[in-house]
């Protein structure tokens, strides 16, 4: 069965544009995965009180064969191979991949919770989301979760939104 899923992106150590590009192409590796949309790279003010650098956040829309749980192992593989260290929680990361969503379903596990709880509380993830939707009424909660989102942070777009091939070379 093929899944339809949302990610976000985030990177805020080193070189920012190019951990987002070495995730993307890890997770088109895989032939389970096939990435269908890439919303505009957006920095973004950091969100939740620790002093860091800006961050780069993206999201991704994908159809993927694997489950939700594999698809979570195969992101924290990305992870590693980028050097990720759990040290500060909300602190600075190279790369940090989160589910969005993966079709309609809800998983609330200590693992693994769909649709991302904190969606709500993000503009720089409900932003760069409302490049990517094309369904109406999903284009339309998102809006309406921006109208009223507790989240104030600048953001700004830094690199137009591309097709998906100039990502994946
Ligand atoms: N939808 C989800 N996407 C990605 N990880 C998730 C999700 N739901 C739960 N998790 C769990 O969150 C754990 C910790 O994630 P992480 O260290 O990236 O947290 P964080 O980035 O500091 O905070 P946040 O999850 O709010 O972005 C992961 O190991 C994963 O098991
Ligand atoms: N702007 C921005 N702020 C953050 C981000 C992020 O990706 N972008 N990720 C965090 C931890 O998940 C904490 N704060």
């Amino acid at each position: 069965m093929l899944n339809q899923v949302y990610l976000s992106l985030g990177s805020n150590i080193g070189d920012r544009m190019q951990h987002l590009q070495r995730a993307v192409e890890m997770l088109q590796l895989r032939p389970e995965n096939q990435l269908l949309a890439i919303s505009p790279v957006f920095e973004t003010e950091p969100v939740g009180g620790v002093q860091q650098r800006s961050f780069y956040n993206i999201a991704l829309k994908l159809t993927t064969s694997l489950n939700a749980a594999d698809l979570l192992k195969y992101l924290h593989v990305i992870e590693r191979s980028l050097r990720r260290q759990r040290l500060i929680h909300w602190g600075p990361r190279t790369i940090d991949l989160d589910i969005l969503y993966f079709n309609n379903e809800e998983y609330r596990s200590a693992t693994l919770k769909i649709p991302h709880p904190e969606i709500k509380n993000r503009r720089f993830v409900i932003e760069p989301l409302l490049t990517i939707v094309t369904e109406d009424d999903f284009h339309q909660r998102l809006t309406d979760l921006l109208a009223t989102t507790p989240d104030h942070n600048w953001l700004k777009i830094i690199r137009e939104k591309e097709d998906v091939n100039p990502w994946i070379r």
